[in-house]
C-alpha cells in the first residue's frame, strides 16, 4: 500500500529532507524533484552537506525528517540493499574496489552480485561466466588494456572508473556519484544540470 503516490515519471523525489548529527543540522530541509532520463550535479562548499545527502539516498544513513521516493515508490525505510535491488546505486568518495582482485575479477563479482539478492556471489558460479559483459563494461569505462591488473595497481582515477564499471553492471535506475570526477583522466561526455546545496 502506498499512502503517497508521486508521479513515476519522476525519477527521484525528495521531500522535506532533514539530518541532523546532534545540534547539528548537516542537510536542512531538502526538496528535489528529478525527472527520469535526467541528470544533475549536486554542489556546495566542502562540509555542506552533499555526502550527508547521498548516504540518505542510498539508505546508507536515515533521515532524521523528511521522505525519498524512487520511481514513485516510498525508499524512506527501506534497508540500502533492498534499494539496491530497486535499482539505486551509488559510488563513494573513496573507491570501493576489491584491491587484490583484478579488474576482470572485479567487474565479474559486480556482474554476478546485481543478478540477484544479497550474497549470491557465493553460489556455485554458473557454467558459463558473462565474459561477454565483462569486456563490455571494461570498454565503457575505458579500462579494457588494464582487465589483467590487480585493482590495487590501478591510479586513483582508474579506481573510480573501475567502480563506475561495477555500478553499471546492471543498468542502475538512479545512480548516484559521489565526487566521480576526482582523479579522473577519462573523457566524460554528458550534458549536467546543477542542483546547489547552501550552508
Ligand atoms: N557521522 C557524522 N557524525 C557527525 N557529524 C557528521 C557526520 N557525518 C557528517 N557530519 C557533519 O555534517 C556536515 C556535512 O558533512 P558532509 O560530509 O555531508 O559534507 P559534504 O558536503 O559531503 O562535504 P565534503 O565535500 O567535504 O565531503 C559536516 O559538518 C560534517 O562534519
Amino acid at each position: 500500500m502506498q499512502a503517497h503516490a508521486h508521479n513515476s515519471s519522476q525519477a527521484l523525489v525528495i521531500e522535506g529532507l532533514v539530518r541532523r548529527f546532534g545540534a547539528l543540522v548537516a542537510v536542512d530541509g531538502v526538496d528535489l524533484s528529478i525527472p527520469a532520463g535526467q541528470r544533475r550535479a549536486v554542489l556546495g562548499a566542502n562540509g555542506a552537506g552533499k555526502t550527508t545527502l547521498f548516504n540518505m539516498i542510498a539508505g546508507d544513513l536515515p533521515p532524521s525528517e523528511g521522505r525519498i521516493t524512487v520511481f514513485g515508490e516510498d525508499m524512506t525505510k527501506l534497508s540500502p540493499e533492498k534499494r539496491v535491488l530497486k535499482g539505486v546505486r551509488r559510488t563513494y568518495q573513496k573507491s570501493l574496489v576489491f584491491g587484490g582482485l583484478s579488474v576482470r575479477e572485479n567487474l565479474y563479482v559486480a556482474v554476478r552480485g546485481a543478478t540477484g539478492p544479497r550474497l549470491s556471489i557465493w553460489r556455485s558460479a554458473p557454467a558459463q561466466p558473462d565474459w561477454e559483459r565483462v569486456a563490455e563494461l571494461a570498454e565503457r569505462v575505458q579500462l579494457t588494456r588494464r582487465l589483467d591488473e590487480p585493482a590495487s595497481e590501478l591510479s586513483h582515477g582508474e579506481q573510480r572508473q573501475l567502480e563506475l564499471g561495477m555500478a553499471l553492471a546492471h543498468p542502475p535506475r538512479l545512480l548516484l556519484l559521489d565526487e566521480p570526477a576526482a582523479g579522473l583522466s577519462m573523457r566524460v561526455n554528458c550534458p549536467i544540470r546543477v542542483v546547489q546545496v547552501d550552508c
